[in-house]
């Protein structure tokens, strides 16, 4: 069976891509959402399983030991990270995934797992950004601070990736992140045609 397709996607804290995440995955059954191991306390509406499975400190370094990770990180001073099985089992199957991670992440997946499509998304400016971020209003002052300082360096790694979108209307990216999974899904499928006729009979 063809293997399925990981695309990660990381951006700045509050650029968006959990939102444009969410709507991607609304409108294909064939692609799932990695959802990560975090230390980070649940915000109000986030529920576990779905956004996240939330661990103590203790728990997550019981994962780390066991080896259950393809990546984890400390992000604003919690750990985060996305299971081994979680991703592999999908991908065995043929599904799509997609990890919404940070740029140390994303990274190291893409060391360990070259196919990894990375796809970043950059907001229209850091003065924006720093809106999107206050009117979220998720976060207390230094944790938001934390966010904001943080912004700098997770662009300063756009480099290393694939694809860029800019995030500045939201409809307009989700419809680029479509995009960019459907022409990855038809290079998959012209390889398929270059197997076929390299086939004897
Ligand atoms: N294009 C856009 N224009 C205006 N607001 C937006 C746009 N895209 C997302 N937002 C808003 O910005 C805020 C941050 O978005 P979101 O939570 O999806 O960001 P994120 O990148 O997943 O953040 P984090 O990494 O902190 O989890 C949300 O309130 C969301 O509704
Ligand atoms: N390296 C990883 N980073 C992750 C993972 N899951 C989420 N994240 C990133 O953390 C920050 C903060 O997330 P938030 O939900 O607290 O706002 C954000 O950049 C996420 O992309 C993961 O498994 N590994």
């Amino acid at each position: 069976m063809r293997k399925g397709k990981l695309f990660v996607v990381s951006g700045p804290s509050g650029v968006g891509k959990g939102s444009i995440c969410s709507e991607v995955i609304k409108g294909d059954e064939n692609i799932n959402f990695s959802v990560s191991v975090t230390t980070r306390l649940p915000r109000a509406g986030e529920i576990e399983g779905i956004h996240y499975f939330f661990r103590k400190k203790e728990e997550f370094e019981n994962l780390i030991s066991e080896n259950s990770f393809l990546e984890y990180a400390k992000v604003f001073d919690n750990y985060y990270g996305t299971l081994k099985d979680y991703v592999f089992e999908k991908l065995d199957k043929g599904e799509n995934i997609i990890l919404d991670i940070d740029t140390q992440g994303a990274l190291n997946v893409k060391a360990n797992y070259s196919e990894a499509i990375l796809v970043f998304i950059l907001p229209p400016s850091l003065d924006e950004l720093k809106s999107r971020l206050m009117n979220r209003a998720t976060e207390n002052e230094s944790e938001l601070k934390k966010r904001i300082n943080g912004a700098r360096a997770e662009i300063k790694k756009a480099i290393n990736y694939d694809y860029i979108i800019i995030n500045d209307d939201l409809n307009k990216a989700i419809c680029d992140l479509k995009t960019i999974i459907y022409v990855e899904k038809l290079k998959t499928d012209k390889k398929v045609i270059e197997n076929i006729l390299e086939e004897e009979i």
